[in-house]
């Protein structure tokens, strides 16, 4: 696959977390609209490999590029618009802000890119209403299941039409059906909108939904299939 196709592409990444080392040269491109699930054993270097797509680490080797752009090369302002504007992120806790009801938390990366708050919180409220809990808009994080702040967090991945959605256990929280219908708001976001979405995922059914199966096995890829 040419670079210049892909919206994802990370290559040779390494990361240790001081002598602990979590991935050892790990390269992958994702295409718009393609979904590829990473899977493997607990400590593989799943987490690992998101969160340094997502920019939250920062690799010690290797670069990582989105839509083109190598983003450490980006000054940190840039880094973080190119974030807020291409990439959503799904992460397994705590990442909506607990006191914010859940309508400003999913509009809070609108208004941070300067949207204007009535539009924001239409948007807002159509993506509550596509993960199914538009009737919880007013609530706050703390007063909701686990399940239902899942829901939350990928309304809140997908609210600014990433071109780029990577998701850590996106459906963990929640029973088969919930999960189902989640992991079918964030195949559209795929396959109908074009987004790249990397999952990782240890649900056999979760993995088997994606274009391709990434099998990490001690910080490299152990094997790659198409699904
Ligand atoms: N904050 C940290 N400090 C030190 N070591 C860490 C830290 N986070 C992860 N590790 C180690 O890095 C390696 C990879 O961890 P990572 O969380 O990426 O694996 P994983 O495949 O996502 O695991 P799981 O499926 O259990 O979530 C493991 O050996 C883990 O113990």
């Amino acid at each position: 696959m040419s670079g210049s196709q892909a919206v994802l592409e990370l290559d040779r990444v390494e990361y240790s977390y001081r002598r602990n080392t979590a991935l050892r040269g790990v390269s992958l491109q994702l295409k718009p609209g393609e979904v590829v699930a990473v899977t493997g054993a607990s400590g593989c270097g799943k987490s690992t490999l998101l969160h340094c797509a997502a920019g939250i680490l920062t690799p010690d080797a290797g670069t990582i590029q989105v839509d083109g752009q190598d983003v450490a090369a980006l000054r940190e302002e840039e880094r973080a618009r190119l974030r807020r504007t291409k990439v959503g992120i799904v992460l397994q806790f705590g990442q909506l802000v607990p006191d914010l009801p859940l309508i400003d938390n999913v509009a809070l990366p609108l208004l941070l890119d300067g949207h204007e708050r009535g539009e924001a919180h239409l948007s807002a409220m159509n993506w509550l209403e596509q993960v199914g809990i538009a009737d919880d808009a007013d609530a706050v994080p703390t007063e909701l299941s686990g399940g239902q702040t899942q829901r939350a967090a990928v309304a809140r991945a997908l609210v600014t039409g990433p071109s780029v959605v990577l998701a850590d256990e996106p459906t963990g929280s929640l029973d088969s059906q919930g999960g189902q219908e989640l992991l079918d708001v964030l195949l559209q976001a795929a396959r109908y909108r074009g987004a790249a979405l990397l999952m990782v995922t240890h649900d056999n059914l979760v993995a088997s939904s994606a274009d391709r199966e990434i099998r990490l096995r001690d910080g490299l890829i152990q094997h790659e299939v198409s699904l």
